[in-house]
């Protein structure tokens, strides 16, 4: 059975921030991730964790000015000192959360650049061996042109191969099964091909990005596949709720309380 995790940067917005990881265990959730901790301090993260037995799934790397429109900085050649400096500033947080995957963000560039492909390959290289040394993966997630025009890892299969070029032992795909349904379709065998490559999984309904509860796709089927395919890993709950989150909750009843 999966063990879901939810995602409390999209679920219980209805409570501040720090609250969301009460109210996520409260619904049964045993295991949690969100964008970005960099505004809160650590130590009271890592308490609302421990107060509520939550393991902590994933978060991502600081991704520079959200605000102004910055999605990472990965693949910007101009920005390696940058991308240095956020894993300086992501290892407290990872140390005190205890997490053991990351998600690294490529940001805002054209991937038939050479430059920006050979910044991407070297950042990531970096980062992964960085973490390595804390028992820590990288994550590299395709995320769809629709959500993030622009965005320079839009594709799996680029995902893939270069995951499988670098050969790092830690370096790791983030499935989103939204993204890949937009992108390219055909989930299911993507999940079959790219299971041994995959580090982390996220879900939502297409196209909405609400609970994952019918839409286009069949998730029962989904979660049953994840668990013939041996899948360990955590899946994220990366969705809109369509009104109060504990109201949306009726997809994920049977698997309520699943221990990390
Ligand atoms: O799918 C997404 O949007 C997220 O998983 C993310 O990390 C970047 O926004
Ligand atoms: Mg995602």
């Amino acid at each position: 059975m999966p063990r879901f995790a939810a995602n409390l940067s999209m679920m219980f917005t209805e409570v501040p921030f720090l609250d969301r990881f009460d109210a996520a265990a409260q619904a049964g959730f045993t295991a949690v991730e969100f964008l970005f901790p960099y505004e809160h301090p650590v130590e009271a993260v890592s308490e609302r964790l421990k107060r509520n037995g939550l393991t902590q799934a994933l978060f991502n790397l600081p991704p520079g000015d959200w605000n102004a429109g910055e999605k990472g900085f990965a693949a910007l050649p101009s920005r390696f000192n940058d991308l240095k400096a956020s894993l300086e500033t992501a290892l407290p947080y990872a140390r005190a959360t205890g997490v053991k995957r990351l998600h690294l963000m490529a940001g805002i560039a054209n991937r038939g650049e050479r430059l920006a492909i050979e910044a991407f390959y070297k950042s990531v290289a970096w980062a992964a061996e960085f973490f390595a040394a804390h028992g820590i993966d990288i994550v590299l997630e395709p995320i769809n042109p629709r959500n993030v025009p622009g965005y320079f890892l839009n594709d799996f299969g680029f995902a893939r191969d270069l995951i499988q070029e670098l050969r790092l032992p830690n370096l790791k795909l983030q499935f989103d099964i939204y993204h890949c349904q937009i992108i390219h379709g055909d989930v299911t065998m993507g999940l079959r091909e790219m299971m041994p490559i995959i580090g982390h999984i996220q879900v939502a309904s297409i196209p909405s990005r609400n609970e994952p509860d019918g839409e286009e796709l069949n998730y029962p089927f989904l979660f049953e596949e994840l668990d013939r395919l041996g899948y360990a890993g955590f899946v994220g709950c990366e969705y809109n709720p369509r009104g109060k989150t504990t109201d949306g909750l009726a997809w994920f009843k049977p698997y309520a309380g699943v221990k990390s």
